[in-house]
Order: C-alpha cells, then sequence, then structure tokens
C-alpha cells in the first residue's frame, strides 16, 4: 500500500511517525496532510536505509539538490562525492539527473549511498537508451518509457518527474502564443520531439494510468513535470504554462483517486512580482497539491550567480506557500555542476527555505535566529559558528580574520558596539 491509501485507512506508518517527529507535529496532522493530499512522503517501498521526509502544507520547507552524470562528465564517483556534499550541506532529497556513462549503475549506486529520498526523470534515461537502440529519441516506441520506469521503481527510486502536461492542447498555446524561448526543459524537449515527429500524444498523458499502476505498486511519489516552464522572465506565466498546470490539476486529482502521492512541479524564469501569482495558481488549480519549484530565477541576467538570483525567487515562493525548493547552483546555465557548486546551491537554497520557514510560522524556525542572536550578544563565537547554517565556513572566517585570543571580531576590535553597550547597560555577560 502506498502512504496516501494508508493514511486513508486511518493508519498512521513508521514514515508519518518519523516524520511527525522530525517536524515537532502530531502524528495526527501528518496522517490529515497525507490523507488530503496535502503532504507527500516520498518513501519507495524497495528503497532502503531511507530516512523518510515530508513534503508540504505546515511542514518545513524542503530543499532538493539535482546531481547526476551528463555526456561531458559519466563518471559515478564524482556524483557520488556530490551526493556526500549534498547531503552533509543538508539537502533534504537529491535528484539523479544521469544522461551520460551507465545510467543504471550512476542510480544504483546513489540509491545505495543516499538516506535522503532520489527522484529521477526516467524520459532522460528512456531517451539516452532509445538512442542506441532504436537509433534516435524519436524512434523510441510507447512501451520503452514505461519499462524504464518500472526498472526504476525496482531500484527504490522514491519521487519522479514525469511532463504529463505537455499535451497537443498546451503545445497550440505555446505556437499561438509564441514565446523567446520556446521550450527549455530537457524531458519537455524530449517529448515535445516524440510527438510531433510520430503525431502522437504524450503517452505519459495518454496512458496515465498505466504509470499510475507503476507508482502504486511501488509507493513511487509523480512529481508532475513542468515541460512548459518559462525559460526566461519575458515568457513567464504565459497561457502555455497555464494552460499546463491546468492540466496537472486534472492529474492530481486521478492520482489521488488512485492512491498515489503526487505534487507538482513549477518554474522557472519569473519576475519577483509575478511569484505569489503562481504559487496560489498552483495550490488552486491543483487541489493543494505539495509545490515543488525550481529558483524561481528572478533575473536572467547573472550566470555565475543563479544559486543567488534562485534563492532571491526560492524565499519568496516558498513564503507565498512553495513547499519544495529545487536548488540551482552557480554553474546554471554555463555547465555541470562540481561539488564546489553542489556546496554553495544547496547552502543557497537552505537559506531561502528558512527565511520563508520564519514567514510562515513553521515549529522551530525564528527560535533558531533568536538563539543566534543571543549568541552573538553575548559574543559566543563557538555557539555562532555551530548555529551557523554553513559552520564550516563561518568557522574559516573567524579563524582567518581574528588572532585566538580576540573577544570581539575584527570588523570594529575594542570598538564593538555589543561589548561597549553590554558594558555600559550590564545587559549581557561576556562568555569569551
Ligand atoms: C532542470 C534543472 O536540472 C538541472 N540539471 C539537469 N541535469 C543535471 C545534472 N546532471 N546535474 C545537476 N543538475 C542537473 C539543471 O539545473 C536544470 O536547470
Ligand atoms: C523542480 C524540477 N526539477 C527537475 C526538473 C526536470 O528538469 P527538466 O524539466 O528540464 O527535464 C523539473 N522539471 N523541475
Ligand atoms: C535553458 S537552460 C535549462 C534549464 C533552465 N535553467 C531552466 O530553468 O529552466
Ligand atoms: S544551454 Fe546548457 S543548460 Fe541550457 S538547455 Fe542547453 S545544454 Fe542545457
Ligand atoms: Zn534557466
Amino acid at each position: 500500500m502506498t502512504q496516501l491509501e494508508y493514511a486513508l485507512s486511518g493508519i498512521v506508518t513508521k514514515e508519518m511517525k518519523i516524520v511527525a517527529e522530525y517536524e515537532g507535529v502530531d502524528e495526527e496532522f501528518i496522517l490529515e496532510g497525507v490523507k488530503k493530499g496535502e503532504i507527500v512522503i516520498p518513501s519507495n517501498i524497495n528503497h532502503k536505509n531511507l530516512i523518510p521526509k515530508g513534503i508540504g502544507r505546515g511542514l518545513s520547507t524542503k530543499v532538493n539538490a539535482n546531481i547526476g552524470t551528463s555526456d561531458a562528465y559519466p563518471e559515478i564517483e564524482k556524483e557520488i562525492e556530490k551526493l556526500n556534499v549534498a547531503v552533509k550541506a543538508g539537502a533534504d532529497a537529491v535528484m539523479d539527473l544521469s544522461t551520460g556513462g551507465d545510467i543504471n549503475q550512476s542510480r544504483r549506486k546513489i540509491l545505495e549511498n543516499s538516506p535522503v529520498p532520489v527522484g529521477t526523470v526516467p524520459m532522460y534515461q528512456a531517451a539516452v537508451e532509445s538512442i542506441s537502440k532504436y537509433g534516435s529519441i524519436v524512434a523510441m516506441p510507447e512501451e520503452f518509457i514505461f519499462e524504464v520506469i518500472e526498472e526504476q521503481a525496482k531500484d527504490g527510486v522514491d519521487f519522479i518527474t514525469v511532463h504529463c502536461g505537455l499535451t497537443f492542447e498546451s503545445l497550440k498555446k505555446l505556437k499561438d502564443n509564441g514565446r523567446v524561448m520556446d521550450i527549455v526543459s530537457r524531458g519537455g524537449s524530449f517529448t515535445i520531439a516524440w510527438m510531433l515527429h510520430n503525431n502522437k500524444e504524450n503517452p505519459l498523458y495518454k496512458h496515465f494510468d498505466r504509470l499510475l499502476d507503476i507508482a502504486k505498486k511501488y509507493d513511487i511519489t509523480l512529481s508532475l513535470g513542468d515541460g512548459l516552464r518559462p525559460g526566461c522572465l519575458e515568457d513567464a506565466t504565459d497561457a502555455a504554462q497555464i494552460q499546463e498546470l491546468i492540466i496537472l490539476g486534472e492529474l492530481v486529482k486521478k492520482s489521488r483517486e488512485a492512491g498515489v502521492q503526487v505534487m507538482v512541479e513549477g518554474p522557472g524564469h519569473v519576475p519577483i512580482d509575478q511569484i505569489e501569482a503562481n504559487v496560489k495558481l498552483q495550490k488552486q488549480l491543483c487541489h493543494n497539491a505539495p509545490f515543488y519549484v525550481l529558483g524561481p530565477i528572478v533575473t536572467d541576467i547573472a550566470p555565475g550567480y543563479d544559486h543567488i538570483t534562485s534563492a532571491i525567487g526560492g524565499a519568496i515562493a516558498a513564503a507565498s506557500g512553495a513547499d519544495f525548493l529545487c536548488y540551482v547552483t552557480p554553474a546554471e546555465h554555463l555547465g555541470l555542476p562540481d561539488k564546489e557548486d553542489v556546496k554553495e546551491g544547496v547552502i543557497a537554497a537552505k537559506i531561502a527555505a528558512h527565511a520563508a520557514d520564519i514567514a510562515k510560522g513553521v515549529k522551530g524556525a525564528k527560535e533558531k535566529d533568536l538563539t543566534m542572536a543571543r549568541a552573538r550578544k553575548a559574543l559566543n563565537w563557538d555557539d555562532q559558528i555551530k548555529l551557523s547554517i554553513d559552520p564550516d565556513k563561518a568557522f574559516k572566517y573567524r579563524v582567518n580574520k581574528n588572532i585566538s585570543t580576540a573577544k570581539t571580531c575584527s570588523m570594529c576590535g575594542k570598538f564593538c558596539a555589543m561589548k561597549i553597550v553590554s558594558e555600559y547597560l550590564g545587559t549581557s555577560t561576556m562568555t569569551c
């Protein structure tokens, strides 16, 4: 049975218990959230050693890190290193987006080594293997995508991105309205190429019931992909994007009726003033399904700094109700991220998630800031470092910029405001 089916039968699973404890909420709250489909717990019955996480309404905002090989960088070992860096930096989930080397092997190694939920986009493997098996992506038999999904499901993949809302109807909106960047989604581009070449409807839409059967068998959470997400600010919130979202909303209903857990993916590149509207639209059209956003990236002109452009958007999206932030690294739009990029990306997304959790009123969020404020006022450097989102970086600065006996920091030295005011107001005892 899936977590959703258990919830509908009123059964609190061990996964729900773990999530409740982690979030500091009642088991009943998780049960109700899962039952309504407002919370998902991606946890494939075959993923060994998984520490499940909950995603959705009333829970802390979660962060995903994308990793995986490409044809230019096919080494699996590098991806395992990135997995470890991502988890250490606090990623709540990872996606294996491998398209290079031995894709089965990299997914299996990542699953074996990952304590966090693992997602994939099965269409990537189907497309890559279709080239060697059938000569091209567009020559892929419909059957093949379902075979790949079943194989990945057996391996223990916890959630899959499926671009089911990319249909001839949504494609018509794209053509009628025009766009600067057409389609930037990789899975979306494979799907559209296949549809147009074969003049056939998207198999993941047409045979959605088949997808549901597999998802149900292994309790895979469907992540309904945004193949028509805008790839630049100019294309944001247009008819094609919204048409796709309407279709995804219908598929959310179908999934829930089948007892399959489901979330919805969102844009992309979006100007700041459109982010809240995008979140509200998704929640309304998709029946409060958890919203998983890429970024959003709030300006197109900062390559090299897109962890920042997306953390700005991610914070606003999550504060408006988005539940799950897909990180963007400084390498976005330029190349495959390395492990340093992965760390930067996770930390930036974690900052966005935490900033939003304060606004969302998530349990324990603002208390972390209060504890830091107290440590700062007390000039307690050990605690300040421990409480940091990135303790390693904070420690390096503390050590490199100060002599070891310094009570204040080298910014103001003996003119430290905390020190002077505490002495005269007698408000705080210096602990170091
Ligand atoms: C949808 C997003 O997924 C990310 N993406 C796609 N493939 C990979 C990969 N192998 N490694 C890391 N990130 C990837 C890109 O950042 C893209 O924008
Ligand atoms: C949040 C998120 N992560 C990954 C993908 C897959 O990428 P693509 O749509 O380019 O295949 C996506 N659509 N959304
Ligand atoms: C056009 S580059 C591929 C992905 C892109 N950064 C996106 O968001 O959607
Ligand atoms: S520009 Fe780079 S990241 Fe963007 S779609 Fe092309 S290959 Fe992918
Ligand atoms: Zn982009």
